[in-house]
């Protein structure tokens, strides 16, 4: 359809370029996305990150305008992608886990035929060259990697460079410099002010391009803010291998900090968290008390170390705090 026949989405003044809120998607009696909410600005790259089945390719398809949300909503471009998807087919793109390549077609065939149906694409030279592929513009796709095609795949969702684009796992099966190129192009696209949703599993692809991020845990955010932000949240540690005779309830008391064990490698630690908006400081700060505490009761610490959290100490402890919470009854995953 025609721009003249069908109006193309854009953002209102003040309206995000993606915004989800409360949404619930039920498969069946399956409530597979449980209430959640966020939203994506132009030029803004928010990472959806999260355990196996959490919820993040029911949430982007539902933003891609393949399901019609169970509860609450969702806007693309101040727009309903179920209920208006026309509105949006100029504006909006996306990298999927599966790609539609036809395998007979070269490489630059396959460039041709997306540039034939966009608006105003790239060249095809441009895209070769953004993907790395310029050598391989006359082999079939059947010919080249995996990670080719997923290069390829890239190349074909932002040739008409969208406003709004999906990425749903883009680097995986790349290798490390070919994860790294591509980061480079999706970091690119952010600054030319491309709204991105990347759902992915390498936490460090993350922390490279994410400014804001989401954790999800069957169906529920459990944590969200900027990479800095859920870290903080989740607390600096000190931690030492626990002092043969002492109990927990022995060890000091030590500022803005709580106290528990914990096993590592099937040996007892005591593990201190602190949390607080200056964590480096707290942490620093609390160190003194303990060190006061050992001289004063001649107690080795041994294997002493205070750390800040790192983005998968917090996926973890999201993984493992929810194993915790159903451990009691029965795991429905
Ligand atoms: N068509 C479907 N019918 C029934 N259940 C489904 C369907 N699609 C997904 N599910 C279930 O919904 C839950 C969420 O799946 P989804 O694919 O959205 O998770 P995900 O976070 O993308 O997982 P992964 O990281 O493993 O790709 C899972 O428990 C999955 O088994």
């Amino acid at each position: 359809m025609s721009t003249a026949e069908q109006p193309t989405a854009g953002p209102g003044a003040g309206e995000y370029a993606i915004s989800v809120r409360d949404l619930r998607q039920n498969y069946g009696d399956f409530e597979a996305v449980r209430g959640i909410s966020f939203e994506v600005e132009q030029g803004e790259l928010f990472a959806l990150l999260g355990t196996n089945g959490a919820g993040k390719t029911t949430t982007v398809e539902t933003l891609e305008g393949f399901r019609r949300p169970s509860a609450g909503s969702v806007r693309v471009l101040g727009t309903d992608p179920y209920g208006q998807p026309a509105a949006l087919r100029e504006s909006v793109d996306a990298v999927l886990q599966h790609s539609g390549l036809f395998p007979e077609l070269t490489v630059a065939e396959t460039v041709d035929l997306s540039r034939d149906l966009a608006a105003a694409p790239m060249s095809r030279d441009e895209v070769l060259e953004l993907t790395g592929l310029a050598d391989k513009a006359g082999v079939q796709v059947r010919r080249i990697s995996g990670g080719q095609k997923r290069r390829l795949d890239l190349g074909l969702a932002v040739l008409s460079r969208p406003e709004v684009l999906f990425l749903d796992e883009p680097t995986t099966g790349m290798d490390p410099e070919a994860r790294r190129a591509t980061w480079e192009t999706i970091a690119d696209l952010v600054r030319q002010g491309t709204a991105i949703l990347l759902t992915t599993h390498y936490l460090e692809e993350a922390e490279r391009l994410a400014d804001r991020l989401a954790i999800m845990h069957r169906g529920e955010t459990r944590a969200e803010g900027t990479v800095r932000d859920v870290v903080v949240q989740w607390g600096d540690r000190i931690a030492f291998r626990m002092p043969a005779g002492v109990r927990v309830e022995d060890l000091p008391e030590l500022p803005g900090a709580t106290a528990a064990a914990e096993v590592r490698g099937g040996e007892a630690w005591t593990c201190y968290t602190v949390r607080g908006d200056d964590a480096d400081g707290l942490a620093h700060r609390a160190m003194e008390p303990l060190l006061e505490w050992a001289r004063r009761t001649g107690t080795a610490l041994e294997r002493l170390e205070l750390r800040s959290a790192s983005l998968e100490d917090v996926f973890l402890s999201v993984a493992e705090g929810a194993a915790g919470v159903v451990s009691g009854g029965r795991n429905t995953d």
